[in-house]
């Protein structure tokens, strides 16, 4: 079924025609991809990618890199945020390694695609080679191929990976850095314009570049990783769930690199990282929500997940006829 045939199911049902707005056209969207309308079958699961940034080294986060293999020993402890909201929602967390520079934990629910203890520094040459560059992309699409979740929500975590995400949209998209940039984790006045140094000087060392050799310049690991799952879930009728600023950006690539698999992605929201709000506007994109949130771990998208499964209910909806409901007097 194509999506106009979708939404003459949802013109049959006892409503006013589009009184529900967006959710009808999110109910269209997800059927699209999916293509079944039985409400309560749509699976979610929780992914996040986690990496370290060479880039780091340059002071362009308010925390220390270190803080990554940390934060992933949290996930796997279930104490993130990420964790907390996934609990209340009842969706698995996973969690994949895609290059962390001290990993604390060997455990077998950590699930390995290291690409090499975080990327170089992208302020002063590639962040990674071609070959490493590629390998994410396909390490990422296997993964997102084999995913058995209807509904695969993406999210990461790497400090430092805003100035990386932000190299990359600027290296896709053209938009300027000061168009980008925002605080991440919380840098204050004088680290944003330090970042703002960094980043440009970083984004001198080339030109507008085609997306994989954009992915081996600024990186990273996790988001290139992601992107790839993104093009493997797209593939497999999945529909992906698009969490910030950072996952906006593994998004772009993605869609570069696979036009098309926009039909697919949803944007859970608009984070409140400064730079979300223009890169969302170069794609067209429309997100959900709007809760000033910028934590990534694949949050937003997580909140989204009711929202989409709400959606796709509305097919379950009597129609005018089974509920013999009257229609509008203007038809008659
Ligand atoms: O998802 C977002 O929009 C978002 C916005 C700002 C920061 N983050 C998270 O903060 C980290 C990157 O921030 P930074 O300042 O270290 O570049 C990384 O772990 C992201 O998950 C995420
Ligand atoms: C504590 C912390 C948690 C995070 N989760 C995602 N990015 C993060 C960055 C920090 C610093």
């Amino acid at each position: 079924m194509n999506s106009r045939t979708f939404q003459q199911l949802l013109d049959q049902k006892t409503k006013p025609i589009g009184s529900l707005g967006g959710l009808e056209e999110l109910a269209v969207r997800v059927a699209s991809v999916t293509n079944d309308t039985r409400p309560g079958t749509l699976s979610a699961s929780l992914t996040i990618f986690a990496a370290d940034h060479g880039i780091a080294e340059e002071g362009v986060s308010a925390f220390p890199q270190e803080v990554t293999g940390q934060m992933v020993s949290n996930f796997l402890a279930e104490g993130a945020a990420a964790n907390a909201i996934a609990g209340e929602l009842g969706i698995p967390v996973a969690v994949v390694d895609c290059g962390v520079k001290d990993v604390l934990v060997s455990r077998e629910d950590l699930i390995n695609m290291r690409l090499g203890a975080g990327t170089a520094n992208s302020a002063q040459g590639p962040a990674m080679s071609q070959e490493v560059a590629a390998k994410a992309i396909s390490q990422g699409q296997s993964y997102g191929r084999s995913l058995t979740s209807k509904i695969v929500c993406f999210g990461e975590m790497g400090i430092a990976n805003t100035s990386s995400a932000t190299l990359l949209a600027n290296k896709l998209s053209g938009i300027l850095i000061a168009d980008l940039i925002g605080r991440g984790t919380g840098v204050d006045d004088a680290g944003l314009k330090h970042k703002k140094s960094v980043l440009e000087r970083a984004a001198a060392r080339t030109g507008r570049l085609a997306p994989i050799d954009a992915l081996a310049e600024v990186g990273g690991f996790e988001i290139g990783t992601m992107a790839g799952a993104m093009i493997g879930a797209c593939a497999s009728n999945k529909v992906v769930v698009v969490d910030g600023f950072i996952a906006t950006a593994a998004s772009a690539l993605a869609r570069a690199l696979a036009p098309g698999c926009e039909a697919s992605m949803i944007y859970a929201h608009r984070s409140a990282e400064q730079g979300h709000t223009a890169m969302l506007e170069w794609l067209k994109a429309k997100p959900l929500l709007d809760l000033q949130m910028r934590l990534g771990e694949g949050t937003g998208a997580l909140l989204a997940v009711p929202i989409i499964r709400a959606s796709v209910s509305l097919f379950g909806m009597a129609s005018f006829t089974d509920a013999r409901v009257s229609g509008r007097s203007a038809d008659k």
